[in-house]
């Protein structure tokens, strides 16, 4: 068997998990070659995105099938794929590890080796992490404590501890959401130049969904469609439409304004 040594490559992977009523699939029958720079995955609230994101990652038991990173079987070797893959999470806060930010950046890159497999001096070291800090506009943040940090700045911190690990694959679960729109644009600028990395970002933004190569459409845990971004991203946004329009044409309880089209849209109702 070849194997793919650059993207992400899915073959009937499958995710479980403990309901009520026993074991549910959360992920199902998942097949994908991602081999575009750039990859945004989107789809509703619990379709799966994030377990999606969380098997690349390794962070998920895959039950079933296969998933390769970068050449590494993120199912069986989990500590070769920390090596290749950063992930940032939708909740920041849980990500800082270390008491300050310049520490938490730092932490990172201290594991880092140079090209013959040495550690990096401490002047390199101190090198990369203002350089590091400089680029997510963090370095007047340095010293502050990781728990002082809003979370925008808790958001800026975890891309910048994971970017400055270099890694092959960045995944990134909803990386903006937190942010204003001055560092939503400079975020979202650095993740979209892919600059020696391959990008995974799981968003419910569609414009910055649109701006990526490909996009995968994950509906109730399985892939709806993948393909190039602009049609995958219109044919998931049409279908919303679809959706709010059927919901507005259903009388809701109480509310006057529901089923009658010259009433408040579906968006404007709260
Ligand atoms: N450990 C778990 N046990 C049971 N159910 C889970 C578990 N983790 C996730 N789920 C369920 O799996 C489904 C998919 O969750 P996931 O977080 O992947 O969705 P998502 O597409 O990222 O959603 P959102 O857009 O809201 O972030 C949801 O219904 C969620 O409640």
């Amino acid at each position: 068997m070849t194997e793919q040594t650059t993207g992400v490559r899915l073959r009937g992977a499958r995710v479980e998990a403990d309901g009520p009523e026993g074991v549910v699939a959360l992920l199902q029958d998942v097949d994908l070659d991602l081999t575009a720079p750039r990859v945004a995955v989107v789809g509703e609230n619990g379709s799966g995105k994030s377990t999606l994101a969380r098997a690349v990652a390794g962070l998920v038991d895959v039950v079933a099938g296969e998933v390769t990173v970068h050449g590494v079987d993120a199912v069986r070797d989990v500590k070769a794929l920390r090596r290749v893959v950063g992930m940032v999470f939708a909740n920041p806060a849980a990500q800082a590890i270390m008491p300050t930010v310049r520490e938490d950046v730092e932490l990172t890159v201290k594991s880092l080796r140079d090209d013959d497999g040495r550690r990096l001096s401490k002047v390199d070291v101190a090198a990369r992490v203002a350089a590091a800090l400089a680029e997510h506009r963090l370095t007047e943040l340095a010293e502050r404590p990781c728990l002082a940090l809003s979370s925008g700045q808790a958001q800026r911190l975890a891309m910048c501890s994971v970017m400055a690990g270099r890694p092959r694959l960045v995944i990134a679960d909803e990386p903006t959401s937190l942010l204003d729109g001055r560092h939503r644009r400079i975020i979202a600028d650095r993740l979209l130049a892919a600059d020696g990395f391959q990008l995974l970002l799981v968003t419910h933004d569609l414009e910055l969904a649109r701006a990526c190569d490909d996009a995968v459409w994950v509906h109730e845990g399985r892939v709806r469609a993948v393909g190039p971004a602009s049609e995958v991203v219109d044919a998931y946004a049409a279908f919303l439409d679809e959706a709010v329009a059927a919901e507005s044409a259903v009388p809701a309880a109480g509310d006057p304004a529901a089923g009658n089209p010259a009433g408040a849209s579906a968006e404007a109702r709260p």
